[in-house]
């Protein structure tokens, strides 16, 4: 219990603050979820499963915070048997401890089509769709992945329509909104500073 409370709380809510940093610098984006919101429903403010299910443009902007900026950077193994790296050759040995660093897999520019440092969430529609599968694994990958995955893509992803439906965030500066980050149990952007626009 206290693992789900630990892995589950600062996780997303680190998510969202990357969220609301980065949209802050692409209005058009934030246009673009609205414009989605309102061919979806309309003016009405209910977020029922269903349309939150046929909001296609903001799962790729949930995904694509989650590619630029991973709250978790980094996850481990150790072998328990000896092995080998295909490519390389490297022997590995039973009780090594391999990192698989989430964050330069989702950056490294042998693996995505449009330059991985843009935020652009039509990547995962057009040239990067067919990826390879290990280039964005922000949850992790095998039986040890993340079990909170699918409430953690709903808890941003509920959160920035509801946001989208009231406010428009802006760019609050490049001092105040310059992003970074500080590494504690995740990685959070270090300065966000945005102005907010009741629509
Ligand atoms: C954006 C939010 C989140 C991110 C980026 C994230 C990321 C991760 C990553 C990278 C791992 C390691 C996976 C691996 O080793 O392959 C992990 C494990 C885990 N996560 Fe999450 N997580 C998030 C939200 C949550 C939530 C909401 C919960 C629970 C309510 C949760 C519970 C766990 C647990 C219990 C583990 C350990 C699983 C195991 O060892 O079998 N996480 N998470």
């Amino acid at each position: 219990m206290l693992l789900f409370l630990e892995a589950g709380f600062e996780t997303p809510a680190t998510g969202v603050a990357w969220l609301i940093h980065i949209i802050s610098k692409h209005p058009q984006v934030q246009q673009k979820i609205k414009a989605e919101l309102m061919s979806t429903g309309g003016n009405t403010q209910e977020l029922s499963i269903e349309r939150l299910d046929s909001l296609v443009y903001l799962d790729r902007v949930v995904n694509e915070v989650l590619r630029l900026a991973p709250p978790v950077d980094g996850a481990s193994r150790t072998l328990t048997a000896d092995d080998c790296l295909p490519d390389s050759g490297t022997q590995l040995y039973k009780g090594d401890e391999v990192f698989i660093p989430l964050h330069t897999l989702a950056h490294d520019t042998r693996l995505w089509s449009i330059d991985p440092q843009l935020f652009c969430p039509e990547r995962f529609l057009d040239e990067d769709k067919k990826r390879n599968p290990y280039a964005f694994i922000p949850f992790g990958s095998g039986h040890r992945q993340c079990v909170g995955q699918d409430l953690a893509r709903f808890e941003m992803k509920v959160i920035a329509a509801r946001l989208m439906q009231y406010v428009t965030f802006g760019d609050g500066g490049p001092e105040v909104n310059a992003g970074g980050h500080v590494t504690s149990l995740t990685v959070m952007p270090k300065h966000v500073g945005v102005t907010i626009q009741f629509d």
